[in-house]
Order: structure tokens, then sequence, then C-alpha cells
């Protein structure tokens, strides 16, 4: 649809784009990015035929963009500048209208039943039409951005090129409007290039994107090969990470701001847990890194409360995520924040004990109740119930831990169950053979992402050996401990 080759170019003799090559389909959405002044309104310009070219060639289904008459390359190219300004004050439809120049014919411009009816139906697609009357210098900024897409938009082209289309749009109309863009190039073949300032956007929508740096290319390639976090760093010169979309496969990059690294290290220990008959408490003073199972503030997240909630064994559990966020509110505490887990077991059992290398130190709490001990490797003779007799585990790391040493942790603090309930024969009542764990085990692993990096915590590296070490003693005591309660 679109080849450019070995394009440079730039303004009154002064060149700002060099050797440029790339080419866009039929039916692509087709991102540019690049940091401020790296040449992407240029390219743009040159693109829709505005700036001329210096060297190279740009060609429009196969012919030189030099070789259109203005109108023919208006039936195929329609453009949404950043800037777009109205020096008449024509209404909304009207200006809309204006999109229907470069499809009349002759001398005497005429107005047909089908121009009317694209303007209805774009000025519908952009959600226009309940101000179609009124004066376009009446609008705001993100009214008057959509009606400038509709104008390009009723012009029928079969390239759209767009410069920052979601400047000025609120998060609804942004989406709305990519997602319109998304569905125009899949079903009807429009072939979409547009500026983006905003990388996730460009990410989450574009099947390319180019990169340009100091009017060069630095890549033409799939979003998550040009979104690399070493590569977004060195062009744009600021911190950033990449993490993937919770929904989509998308790459996403977050801004990592100055102001959050000057957290003071400090140590997680008893001084911070309180136990009641209860709740156990843990409030941190700052947000911990966390990845649980709990049953408030369940997967990856930040969280500086932790709560342990005794119920009795009969709690009802059908709606236990909305009880339990009211029950953690009564208690002032906001449920956004904190980590909940429930037990059926007497919190007075609990063992906690902190545990130290010369770099980092560990706190690990356990409650454990064995009621509803499973043997998973007969899981299957059990029928699906929820009950609160349960094992759960918390391990606090006064540390840096990576994505990986996190899942480790888990890994590592469930073996070291495992074995203690191994050790002390516990018996799955249903199949008679020695339990792995119980139906509803908890489990939080909570960094405070200071001090020492521990990139692994696999069993025998130096985290694992004292998440090993401390979840056995800590899971064997407590399970000892709810085991003679239940003597007579
Ligand atoms: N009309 C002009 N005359 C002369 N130089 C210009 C003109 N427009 C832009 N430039 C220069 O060309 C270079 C690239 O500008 P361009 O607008 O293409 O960058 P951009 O990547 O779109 O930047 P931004 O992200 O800030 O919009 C800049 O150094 C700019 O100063």
């Amino acid at each position: 649809m679109l080849s450019v080759q070995k394009v440079s170019g730039g303004y009154s003799g002064e060149t700002v784009l060099t050797d440029i090559s790339f080419e866009v389909e039929r039916g692509e959405l087709f991102g540019i990015l690049g940091p401020n002044g790296s040449g992407k309104t240029t390219l743009l310009k040159m693109l829709s035929g505005i700036l001329p070219i210096q060297q190279g060639e740009i060609l429009i289904r196969g012919k030189r963009i030099q070789e259109y008459v203005v109108k023919q390359l208006a039936q195929i190219v329609a453009v949404l500048s950043q800037h777009s300004s109205q020096s008449f004050s024509y209404n909304v439809r009207e200006t809309v209208s204006l999109g229907r120049y470069a499809h009349q014919k002759g001398w005497f411009q005429s107005w047909s039943k089908e121009d009317e009816e694209i303007v209805q139906r774009v000025m519908n697609q952009t959600g226009i039409s309940p101000f179609q009357n009124k004066n376009i210098q009446e609008l705001s900024g993100g009214e008057k951005q959509r009606v400038f897409l509709a104008q390009a938009l009723a012009q029928e082209p079969e390239i759209l090129l767009l410069d920052e289309p979601t400047n000025h749009l609120d998060l609804s109309y942004q989406k709305e409007l990519l997602d319109l863009l998304k569905q125009w190039t899949s079903e009807n073949g429009l072939t979409v290039i547009s500026i983006f300032h905003d990388l996730n956007l460009a990410g989450l929508y574009c099947d390319r994107l180019l990169l340009l740096e100091k009017g060069t290319i630095n890549i033409n390639h799939i979003p998550n090969e040009v979104l690399r976090e070493e590569r977004i760093r060195e062009v744009y010169h600021t911190d950033i990470q990449k993490h993937p979309h919770p929904k989509v496969a998308a790459p996403q990059m977050v801004l990592l701001p100055e102001v959050n690294r000057e957290v003071n290290h400090y140590v997680i220990n008893e001084s911070m847990l309180i136990v009641s008959n209860e709740i156990i408490e843990l409030q941190t003073p700052t947000p911990l890194r966390t990845m649980s199972s709990g049953v408030i503030g369940s997967g990856t997240g930040w969280h500086h409360t932790f709560v342990n909630r005794h119920v009795h064994k009969n709690y009802d559990c059908s709606d236990h995520r909305l009880e339990m966020a009211s029950f953690l509110r009564s208690k002032g505490f906001e449920p956004s924040e904190t980590v909940g887990m429930m037990t059926a077991v007497v919190l007075e059992d609990v063992v906690y004990q902190r545990f130290e290398q010369s770099d980092f130190s560990l706190f690990v709490v356990v409650t454990a109740g064995v009621g509803n001990a499973i043997d998973a490797s007969k899981s299957e003779l059990h029928s699906y119930e929820m009950t609160p007799g349960t094992i759960n585990t918390w391990v606090f790391v006064s540390g840096e831990l990576t994505e990986e040493a996190f899942i480790q942790s888990i890994m590592t603090a469930t073996e070291a169950k495992v074995k203690a309930i191994h050790d002390l024969k516990v018996l799955d009542s249903v199949t008679g053979t020695i339990a792995t764990g119980t139906s509803t085990d908890s489990i939080l692993i909570a960094a405070t992402q200071t001090g020492k990096v521990l990139e692994y915590a696999g069993t025998i590296t130096p985290l694992g050996k004292l998440i090993s070490k401390a979840v056995y003693q800590c899971t064997t005591e407590a399970i000892k401990k709810s085991q003679k309660r239940k003597q007579p």
C-alpha cells in the first residue's frame, strides 16, 4: 500500500530525516514512535505530500507521491494533524462535510445523497451527531478532535495519517477511537499510520511500530520487540520497566519515578506483629511487594497491612471475599491495601520467628490447622468444599526479590511445608495416606524491595535455604500446637 524507500528530507536545506525505508501493508495499524524532535511529524508530512522529499521515493499504491494531483491524493490519503485549526467558523456538520471535497465531481460541485449518508455515518461513529449544529469554536479540545477525525473519515480514505490522535481525548474516547480504528483496519482494510507518544496505547493497538531516533530508524518491528526495556531506556533517556498487560498479549511500560527509590531500608520483625483472639495483624511503614493467595489482595501487588482472621470452622464461605472486605473495613483497614487470610485455628497458636543472614532477613508467621488435610496425589477422591481448616504461611523478606525469586519462594516454602506435614505423618482422613497440605492453604511472600538484591530462591540458594529452614520449623511447631489442642 505504502512504500518508503531511502527517503531523506527536512526543511529548507536542513535534513531532519535520513535514509528512511519501510513498507506498510493494506489494513495495518502502523505506529510511529520517537522522542520529541526525532522527526515523527516531519515523516508524516512527507507521507501526506505536504512536505517534498529531498532524496528517495515514497510510493503509494505503487505510484510516486509526486505524480498524484492534490485531489487524487486526497481520495486515497486523509490526514488528522496535531493542531487542526479552522479559520472559518463552520458548524460541526459543515466541518465534517468538508471531508467530502475530494469526492466532488466537475466544476459545479454537487452534494449527493451518498455524501450526506457518509457524513451522518461518520458523525455517529465518532459520537458527534448530538452537537452537529454547534459552532466548532464552542467545542472542547476532545470534541474538536473527534470532529476532525470525522472529517478525515468522511474523506473515505484508504490510508489515514494521524498525528497523536488521542491527544485531548479522555480515557473512554481514547479507547473508543482506537477500537474504531482497529475495527476499520481489520474489517474495511483501512491502513492507519499514526504517531503515538503513549507507548502503552501503541503497544496495545498497533500491528507494527517504527521507532525513530534523531531522524533515523532505530527499529521497525512488532510491538513486543520494539518496546524492550533497554531500547526504550536508551532512546528516551529515562528509566522504565516493561510488564505484560494483565488481559491481552501486549507489552506495557511503566515509568520509574525517582521519588520512590529513596525508601529507607528497614527490617520486618515481631515488633510489627499484633496477635489477638480475632486477628493476627502486621503493618509495615511502607507498602511491600506481594505475591499471595489471600482472600483479599491475592495475586501480585503492593500492600502494607497483613491480616489473618479467625473464623468459626462452620464459617459460610459462599461470599467470603465481600464479607472479608466489610470485616476489614469495620476494623479500620483499607481492603485495597491489605492482604487478608482466614483460619479456624486458635490464633494464639501462631508461630513466628525472625531468621537472619548477613545481608538480608526473613520474618515468618504460620498458623496451621490440619483438619482438612489432603494428599495431593489422591485429591480427586475428595469433594470440592471450601472449609477453613488451613495452613496460612506468611514469609516477609527484608530484601529485593526478582519476579523469578518470588515464584521460587512460593515453591520453596511449599516444599518445606509439605516436608513438615510428612515428617509429622499428618494423614488425609479420606484416603488414609500422608497429606501434603490442606484444601485451602494460603501463602504470602512479601518483600521490602530494598537492600540486598535476591535474584533466586530455589531450595539451595541463600534465600531458598533460609525460607526452607524457616517455613519447615515454623510449620512443624504450629502443627504440633494445633494437634496438642485437639487432644482431650
Ligand atoms: N517547519 C519547520 N522548519 C524548520 N525546522 C522544523 C520545522 N518543523 C520541525 N522542524 C525541526 O525538525 C525536527 C523534527 O521535528 P518534528 O516535528 O518532526 O519532530 P517530532 O518527532 O514530531 O517531535 P514532537 O514529538 O515534539 O512532536 C526538530 O528539530 C524541529 O525543530
